[in-house]
């Protein structure tokens, strides 16, 4: 999400639905009606051309049925005053147009303006040769899928090679979800007004929206103070300050992680948690894998603590080891097996792991629900229990076993999805893939950092190295479940921002455990500079 503009945006994420039930009154207590608003967002998209494409000539812009369309008018007309050749294509010409759309059509064909007919020139949208196209068809106004009619539209919009700036979102895209309807029109710039929205920055938003510019409308303020919302982004400036050490410390003072993993064959996912626990800071990492593993997991790392086991020692050591550790990780590598399935039986059993900030990743979450699947009483139990410090950080696929749901249905509306992983475990979630989601009870974040060249194998691990020493080694004692994840993840993010190259492609999940030191440093001196600490 790097081409994002990330320095002027806020925080807090709305729902397309919130935005339309509340702009009305919003703009109304700041004395204006919702023309005049509609006048705002033409003009902030009008600035963006001119911003953006200072020598263009020629303009396509399409206008659909409703206010989205409307804005679209205000462009043309703005266009059509500064000099520009306006070709404006409307679905029946803009005849069924109603409230402030309709007044908007007006004042761009009483400023000479021609509104041609959308269907009978869906080859020139394809073969127009002009400077930029505005997409004014569909905004926050979408809620299901898309006519063969539109979609047919916006097919010819991604055809044409001009660049184009998306006036809200882009037209298809599902501004709650980010999954395309099931086309959405790919842009180079998306202007959106009023509030940012979820879908901009998940799944496939960010790849739709080209470069986001936010413009309030000058409603922010009174939206933001009037409108409760559940969910928010997390950028820089979002993130709570991880507080710089003082000279007197010993490895004592920043915790133990116990990471529980490394099955035969899959040692180095527990040696990358491991690492990167060490990397972010943490005084002590034990690694506990099966028997045979330990001299390869040392060999690779002799910083870690590891014990290879058979079956039958898993429970003397967990009821050795958990009570002296900060956190745990449970899953790098544990594998889908008699003895993976033999250790989550035996903690399941341990009392202290209830009480004991905890990972759940990968073979860790399969063996849960391959469990939960089977009806095992101790995993319901555990599922059960309120207020665990424990967070699941499943990918796509992980959350459907969690859920006995379908990728698809995961994906189709991954904030839901990952509040009702939430409620099925009674812990906090971080929902991975493009706009990972930090979720906890009554609040979802989606975060910003991070990069494609960071689907690979062993990235997950890596996080969840990060996410356990976030529980002992930045002194964050006072800072709640939610908002330790969402540093967490924004930092294995942005330690993968600082490791990638320009082509994205070919970077490895230990080049970025080598760059989470640089990120944390990172984010600490922004903290002294803007923040003044
Ligand atoms: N309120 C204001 O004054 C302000 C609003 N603002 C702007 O208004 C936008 C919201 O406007 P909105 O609510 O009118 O909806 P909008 O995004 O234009 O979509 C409706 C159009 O989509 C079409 N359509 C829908 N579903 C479809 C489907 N499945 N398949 C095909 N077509 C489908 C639907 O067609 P219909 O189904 O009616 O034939 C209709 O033509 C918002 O994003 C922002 O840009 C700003 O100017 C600030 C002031
Ligand atoms: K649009």
């Amino acid at each position: 999400m790097s081409s994002q503009c990330r320095s002027i945006l806020p925080s807090k994420l709305y729902r397309a639905e919130q935005i339309k039930q509340n702009e009305a009154d919003c703009a109304h207590r700041n004395g204006i009606d919702l023309y005049q608003l509609m006048e705002k967002a033409g003009h902030a998209v009008f600035d963006c051309v001119l911003a953006r494409f200072p020598t263009a000539q020629h303009i396509l812009i399409i206008a659909g049925g409703g206010n989205n369309g409307g804005d679209a008018y205000i462009v043309a007309r703005l266009a059509i005053q500064s000099g520009m050749n306006v070709t404006l294509l409307a679905k029946n010409k803009g005849e069924a147009l109603e409230g402030d759309a309709k007044v908007a059509m007006h004042s761009f064909v009483s400023a000479q303006g021609t509104v041609l007919d959308l269907d009978k020139h869906l080859d020139s949208i394809r073969q127009l040769d002009v400077d930029v196209i505005v997409d004014g068809l569909i905004g926050i106004g979408l809620e299901q899928t898309l006519r063969a009619s539109t979609a047919e539209v916006i097919e010819a919009i991604n055809h044409n090679s001009a660049p184009v700036i998306a006036i809200d979102v882009p037209s298809g895209l599902n501004a709650n979800t980010g999954q395309p309807l099931p086309i959405a029109v790919i842009a180079d710039y998306t202007v959106t007004f009023i509030a940012l929205k979820p879908g901009l920055f998940s799944l496939d938003g960010p790849d739709h929206c080209g470069q986001l510019i936010y413009s309030e409308l000058g409603l922010r303020k009174e939206f933001e103070s009037s409108v409760s919302t559940d969910l928010s982004l997390i950028h820089r400036d979002t993130i709570v300050p991880i507080p710089k050490r003082k000279q007197n410390v010993h490895k004592g003072s920043f915790g133990t992680v116990l990471v529980i993993g490394g099955a035969l064959g899959m040692g180095g996912a527990a040696f990358m948690a491991g690492k990167a626990a060490l990397r972010s800071g943490v005084g002590k990492v034990y690694v506990m894998c099966e028997a045979g593993n330990e001299g390869m997991i040392t060999q690779l790392c002799p910083e870690l603590m590891v014990t290879g086991l058979e079956m039958l020692e898993v429970d003397r050591y967990l009821a050795e080891v958990l009570p002296k550790v900060d956190s745990v990780v449970v899953g790098p590598g544990l594998g889908l097996t008699k003895w993976s399935l033999a250790v989550i039986s035996e903690l399941l059993k341990q009392e202290t792991w209830y009480q004991t900030p905890s990972v759940i990743d990968a073979d860790g979450i399969n063996c849960l629900a391959y469990k939960l699947d089977k009806q095992d009483g101790a995993t319901q139990d555990a599922f059960a229990r309120p207020d665990k410090p424990w967070v699941f950080t499943p990918h796509p696929l992980e959350s459907a076993r969690i859920l006995g749901e379908t990728v698809q249905s995961v994906q189709a509306d991954r904030l839901g999805a990952a509040q009702r992983i939430v409620n099925k475990t009674n812990s906090a979630v971080i929902l991975k893939g493009n706009g990972s989601i930090v979720a906890s009870k009554g609040h979802s974040a989606i975060n910003m950092s991070g990069n494609p060249a960071m689907a690979t194998a062993g990235m997950g691990d890596v996080l969840s190295g990060v996410i356990g020493a976030s529980f002992c080694a930045w002194q964050l004692n006072q800072t709640s479940l939610q908002k330790k994840l969402e540093i967490a993840t924004y930092l294995h993010g942005l330690a993968g921002d600082f490791t990638a190259k320009e082509s994205k492609i070919g970077m490895i999940a230990t080049d970025v455990i080598e760059s989470l030191p640089a990120a944390i440093w990172n984010c600490q001196e922004y903290n002294n500079k803007v923040q003044g600490n």
